[in-house]
Order: structure tokens, then sequence, then C-alpha cells
């Protein structure tokens, strides 16, 4: 199954032509998604076909000559540009007498090589067992009723029980691993909410320029490049926008159209970082010719994590491959900036970016200097508690004067308990 151990393998790519939904696939990401994998272009095949059929999905006249193909190109294997079921994919390997992968098969496999944590292998591994335990389920009622059932619990069979029953072993454990590192996670994430930062997610499709924005704002070396999927662990990195202060900003996964639905669930935890965020930065590669198709499959994912109510920036990346476009900021009819043209390559609108952070933002967080006398300790104390004090200065005379860095809901819930309102506590405190 994987590419990954012998990469520069040849394949002959199959990509169907047609109408059913199933069928609407990019073929010159389907190319990308090949290469990305590591695999060699033997030969790109075109089918139409508007009737898929049950046996081998294309005809069997084309079956055949794929077979052809395979022997003229030396191919070490065929890759479909779309979900294969188990036994479909095995009458292909039989008719061809070649590997088959299918579209699932492909991303699992560059996941595989791409996963650098201990969670993203962990991810990848279990979505790949679950993959293939379909493919063993079906296997088995396929032999039985090829054998006829009576007195052939022979070794194959029981080869696919046991195989069956490590499966799940394998299963179990890795899920209660990614528990245990889940909720270690959850706990950094608490520790970085009391730190009382807003916290930044950037989402989007795979290859918009996620991780070349992430670096250049964090003057880190992610790995960003011109390869499908280049990041699949999430990282967290503080960074200061001016005007702002302090952020945190996540790099995450690219998103895909129709990413297998197991791979969806294996990441949801990791993607669900973005549902928590305070603000999500939805890169774009502007001058793709899919954009509009790339923009509603990364927003049905984020329906899917429910992350669609969190508040949100476009960023439409690559404005230097544009003509007539200069970097700029858009705004609604209330002046809010909801879409910022930019060159991540070129450093182009990073500023006007950062403004647009800093203006969405300052919305969600109090940054004022209060003084406090000695009256108020207990307020002065719960202030400490949230952690909204950046800084204190004891003056003279008994008074002190804190720096506040908090979330409106929190300095509002906080007051409301301590029965002050907040114009109120402005009014009598702010400096
Ligand atoms: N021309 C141009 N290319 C860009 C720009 N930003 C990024 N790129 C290129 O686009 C490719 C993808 O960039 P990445 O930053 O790896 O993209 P990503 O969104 O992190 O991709 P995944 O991690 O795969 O989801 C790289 O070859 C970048 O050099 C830009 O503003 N202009
Ligand atoms: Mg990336």
């Amino acid at each position: 199954m994987l590419i990954a151990e012998h990469s520069g393998e040849r394949a002959i790519l199959v990509h169907l032509d047609g109408n059913a939904p199933e069928l609407r696939e990019d073929p010159h990401e389907f190319q990308e998604l090949a290469v990305s994998a590591g695999a060699v272009v033997a030969s790109f095949v075109q089918v139409s076909r508007h009737q898929p059929t049950a046996r081998f999905l294309i005809g069997s006249g084309k079956v055949e000559e794929l077979r052809q193909l395979v022997l003229s190109e030396g191919a070490d294997l065929v890759i479909f540009n779309h979900a294969l079921t188990p036994s479909q994919e095995r009458n292909l390997e039989r008719a061809l007498e070649c590997r088959v992968l299918d579209r699932i098969g492909l991303i699992l496999d560059i996941f595989a090589q791409r996963a650098q944590t201990y969670e993203g292998k962990l991810q990848v591994e279990l979505a790949q067992l679950e993959h293939i335990s379909t493919r063993l389920v079906r296997s088995r009622t396929d032999l039985s009723r090829q054998q006829g059932g009576i007195g052939l619990r022979g070794p194959g069979e029981t080869q696919l029980e046991s195989d069956r029953r490590l499966l799940r072993v394998r299963v179990r454990q890795i899920k209660s691993r990614l528990e245990k590192v889940r909720n270690q996670r959850q706990l950094a994430r608490r520790s970085r909410q009391r730190a009382d930062m807003p916290s930044i997610s950037l989402v989007g499709y795979t290859n918009t320029g996620k991780s070349t924005l992430f670096n250049l704002l964090t003057e880190s070396q992610v790995y960003a490049a011109d390869q499908l999927f280049a990041t699949l662990d999430p990282t967290v990195r503080r960074v200061q926008i001016p005007e702002l202060g302090a952020v945190t900003l996540a790099d995450t996964v690219g998103f895909i159209r129709h990413l297998p639905h197991k791979l969806v669930e294996a990441f949801r935890a990791t993607l669900e970082e973005s549902a928590n965020a305070d603000l999500l930065l939805h890169m774009i590669d502007a001058q793709s010719p899919e954009r509009d198709e790339q923009i509603q499959q990364v927003q049905n994912v984020l329906q899917e994590i429910e992350a669609d109510d969190v508040r949100m920036l476009e960023v439409y990346n690559k404005v230097d491959l544009l003509d007539n476009v200069e970097p700029h900021i858009q705004r609604d009819e209330e002046g809010k900036p909801i879409r910022v043209w930019i060159s991540a390559y070129k450093e182009q609108g990073i500023g006007l970016l950062q403004q647009a952070i800093a203006e969405l933002l300052e919305e969600e967080i109090y940054i004022v200097t209060v003084r406090l006398s000695q009256q108020q300790s207990r307020l002065r104390a719960k202030l400490f508690d949230l952690n909204a004090v950046q800084e204190e200065i004891h003056a003279e005379d008994g008074t002190s004067v804190l720096k506040l860095r908090v979330a409106k809901m929190e300095l509002d819930k906080l007051l409301s308990h301590e029965g002050i309102t907040v114009a109120d506590f402005f009014a009598q405190f702010a400096q």
C-alpha cells in the first residue's frame, strides 16, 4: 500500500470523466497528488464512462487496454482518482497483474509520509488500519462464497481471522494512545488560554501558502513546499501583532476536496484546534482556477468540525501572480475587514494583514491601564486570577497601577459578579 517505501515508482493514473458527483475530481490535482506521494507518472489515462461498472469501475475493454499499458510502460502500480470498493480493487489487481491504489489509499499514503509528530503518526496509522480492515472483511465474505463454505475453514481463512484480531488489538492500542496525547494537548491549550492570548488558526485548501505566511509572521522554518499536504501536524507559535500584542498562531493541515472521511475523523482532534480559535485566517489561492470550489470545500470541512461560527478573515494570497491587483483590505458595510489580498511569498500586504487582524481581535479584548486603591484589593486579586494583569506598578500613595489585557467576555463576567458595570469600571479606574 505504501508508495513511500519505493519512491520513484512508475504509476499509471486513471481518471474517469463523468457526470456523477463522485467523478467530479480535478485531473490536474490528481497528478499533483501522485507526484506528492513520490510517484513518477508513466501515463495519464482519461476514461469517459458515464455508467461505472460494479466489477472494475471501468469497462472490461478498458481494463484490457490498461493491462497492455502496464506491460509496455513497465508500471509498478495503477492509481485511480476515485474511491474503489475493496472488491473492485482486488478484481483490478488480478486483471492488471499490478498493484492498484484508489484515491483514499493515495491520500493516506501521502499522509503517512508526511506525519512527523507522534500524534500525527498515530492518526494516520489508525486511518490506514481502518481502511485495510474493511478490505479484509469483504475478502473473507468473497472467499467463503467462492469456496462454498463447507469444510473449507482452511489456512486462508484462519490467517484472515488472526489478521483481523491483530488489527483490532492494534486499533485499540492506537486509540488509547491517541486519547492520552489528546488529553495532554488539551492541557497545553488550556494553559495557553489562561495566558489569555487570542489564538489565530491558519486554515485553507492545500498548497495555498499557509506555511509560507506562518513562517513569515513567526520568523520560523516550517516546511513549505509546492506539494499537496506539505503540512500535517499543527504547529503553534507565539507572535507579536503590531497594535495588538502577542497572539498564538497555528499552522494546520491543508484541506482537499473529498478528503476521505476516515481522515477527517482521524484529524478531527487536530482540526478542532481551529474550532477553538478566536480568529480563523482562511488562506485562499487567489489565482487558482479552482478557487471558488476550494473555498466551498473548506467551508464544508469547517462546518463538519463545527468551526463555522468562528470569526474569519479571508486571505487571498498570491496576488503577485494576478494582473491589476494590488494588496488591499476589503471591508463590509460596517467597515469591518472581511478579506485581505496579499502575497506571502513576495511579502506584499503583510502590514495590511496585521492591521486587519488587530482590528478584528481588538474587539475581543480590552487593553487598558487602571489604577486601584487598597480598597479594591479583592478586585485586584480577581484580575490576577484571570491572568489579566500584564504589569503592575506600586505607586507611593499605596495605589497600584495595572496594565490589563483581558478578553472582554471574561472581564464582563468578573465585573458582573462584583456588581459593577463595565462602564462604571472604566469611569472609575481607567487611566
Ligand atoms: N507566487 C506565489 N507563490 C506562493 C505564495 N505563497 C506561497 N506560495 C507558494 O505556494 C506553494 C505552497 O506553499 P505552502 O506555504 O507550503 O502552502 P500550504 O498552504 O502550507 O500547503 P499545505 O501544507 O500542503 O496545506 C509553495 O511553493 C510556495 O512557495 C505567494 O504569495 N505567491
Ligand atoms: Mg503547509
